[in-house]
């Protein structure tokens, strides 16, 4: 049942159709107090189009709506109130609830087609930044939501696996590296080697000749450099692995640039053929209207990143057939993709409308950008593993005889990490401070399993049966009720806008209105209506469960 589709309904009557539906569901409103009711119906658009005061329009509305949802309808200062049958509606909130179990909250706008999200996507030999970590985690979140609006998802890690940067890395290997410690700490090692061949490439600037060298050498399959540069990608897998086994992240493709060599030449050859490439300066590039030409081609023949996304959107597109195509990459990167879509359009693929940057802010440390070159970085696993260890003592201190302690350590040390970056509009910038992420009280990933967990125990404690009933739920538990009604539509927005954020807020909320309700009220109390109000508890359980999921979360059952 979707009551606000049966507002629209009952409006759509109410109105003769001078409204399509569509428009309707996007005009209703949530009100900001409870005394103003469930939903509210603005009437300022229409006065214009009936050259009617909104005040008259809403009293005239009101007349005439009409269903057994509503217990009360009011026109207020040009506004339609609508107050919800709360027995009525808990009661099908609660079994829709006890029926779908985990499937509650499914909308089916992605009527199963493909969807590819390009996430994480670091650069080999790199640490895996905290800037890496924003891509990782929303990306997934949005694969995992994704999945739940009706769409298939394909999770890409466009590794940057190619580039100048290799032919630096090698010189500075053959030069100062060694082979043990490569194999020790890889990233470590070879992060220090990038930094010395940059301070040492401003004393001496030959090297940089050295280095391009080297990555033509690359480029031209040379035995030394193509194995030196596969070790230095096997290592650092490995070690981006870790990161991924620990946030229980897997990608369907680990294509990164590097996959793409051999496949630039057939779109150079298209964009030929389609006169669509111009010299500049000895280099090729695209023209395009309003921005900064496209660089297809280096002076020296080298293809360029721009290049390799072109070749990979191509192949995704004949791969996969996918509807939409997300790029989970920061805002610094928006006019790359600007312009790698806009060639795609001049090549006539009408597929590119379905591809999507989906750009975020960046990390700061002391409201100052975070960067690899100088080699101060803050490494994720680090993070994530320092995280880990403070749930852990955390654990020893309030719960000794926990089971699993150490599994539950990382579901709640990684859960803090990834619900701190969450619960942040994506394009906001975000202070990294190692101290806000790890609080376990307040708006934290924590807190939510923490009332999760306290459902679990409720429902052990109280012997609950899920038995689907005809439940009178208290007039205390409406603010957990309109949450739980919500949840569907905060699943439709969170994929419509790309915005994880609105499912971690949601929960935060969710998470408030049953802790208050717990407070007031004596679940456990033997009497009636305990396996009404215990159904309740498990309906609220269900839904942490699943919108923590969807930021990709774990929630213990105990903790
Ligand atoms: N298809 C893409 N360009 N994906 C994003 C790649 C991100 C790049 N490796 C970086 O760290 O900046």
């Amino acid at each position: 049942m979707n009551f606000k589709g049966e507002f629209v309904n009952v409006l759509y009557d109410a109105l003769d159709g001078q409204l399509d539906k569509i428009k309707l569901k996007h005009m209703i409103e949530q009100p900001k107090f409870d005394y103003m009711g469930d939903m509210a119906f603005p009437c300022f658009e229409l006065a214009k189009i009936l050259r009617k005061s909104p005040q008259v329009i809403a009293l005239e509305i009101t007349e005439r709506l009409n269903t057994p949802l509503f217990e009360k309808v009011e026109a207020v200062g040009g506004y339609v109130n609508v107050f919800l049958q709360k027995r009525a509606v808990s009661s099908i909130v609660i079994n829709q609830i006890l029926s779908q179990k985990e499937d509650y909250g499914r909308v089916n706008i992605g009527e199963e087609k493909v969807i590819t999200i390009d996430f994480s996507s670091p650069n080999i030999a790199k640490p895996f930044s905290m800037g890496h970590l924003r891509s990782t985690v929303i990306g997934n979140a949005l694969a995992l939501i994704s999945e739940k609006a009706g769409y298939q998802p394909i999770r890409i890690n466009h590794l940057g696996d190619w580039g100048t940067q290799f032919g630096k890395l090698i010189v500075a290997y053959k030069k100062w590296g060694n082979e043990e410690q490569v194999k020790q700490q890889p990233i470590k090692e070879l992060l220090k080697l990038y930094v010395k061949f940059h301070e040492e490439a401003e004393k001496l600037p030959t090297l940089d000749n050295e280095a391009r060298n080297w990555f033509k050498k690359l480029e031209d399959a040379d035995d030394e450099a193509i194995s030196l540069w596969k070790w230095f990608r096997d290592e650092s897998i490995k070690e981006f692995s870790k990161v991924y086994e620990l946030l229980g992240i897997k990608f369907d493709s680990y294509h990164g640039e590097a996959f793409f060599n051999d496949k630039m030449d057939r779109v150079v050859t298209l964009l030929e053929d389609m006169k669509l490439l111009q010299e500049s300066d000895g280099a090729q590039v695209v023209p395009i209207e309003n921005m900064p030409p496209c660089l297809i081609k280096k002076t020296d023949g080298t293809t360029l990143y721009a290049t390799r996304d072109l070749a990979a959107a191509m192949y995704r597109q004949e791969t996969y057939h996918f509807a939409k195509s997300l790029y989970i990459v920061g805002n610094e990167q928006s006019l790359h993709f600007k312009q790698v879509f806009a060639v795609l359009d001049k090549m006539g693929y009408a597929w590119q409308e379905g591809m999507i940057h989906v750009p975020f802010g960046m990390i700061l440390k002391d409201g100052k950008k975070m960067s690899t070159r100088k080699g101060k970085v803050v490494l994720l696993e680090e993070v994530l593993k320092d995280a880990i260890a403070l749930a852990l003592k955390d654990i020893k201190e309030k719960n000794p005889n926990l089971d699993h302690q150490e599994e539950v350590a990382r579901q709640i040390g990684t859960g803090a990490v990834i619900f701190h970056d969450l619960k942040n509009y994506r394009q906001n910038d975000i202070e990294f401070s190692l101290e806000d992420m790890l609080k376990f009280e307040g708006e934290t990933g924590p807190y939510v399993q923490y009332t999760h967990a306290r459902a679990a125990s409720l429902l052990i404690k109280g012997n609950y049966q899920a038995r689907i009933e005809n439940i009178n739920i208290h007039d205390e538990a409406w603010p957990i009720i309109s949450k739980l009604i919500a949840f569907p539509e905060i699943v439709q927005r969170a994929m419509e806008e790309y915005d994880p954020s609105q499912i971690a807020k949601y929960v935060i909320e969710l998470a408030r209105a049953f802790n208050k309700y717990y407070g007031s009220v004596r679940i456990l109390d033997d009497n009636e209506q305990k396996q009404e109000r215990l159904a309740l508890v498990y309906s609220v359980k269900v839904v942490l469960n699943e919108g923590l999921r969807l930021l990709g979360i774990e929630a213990p059952e105990e903790m």
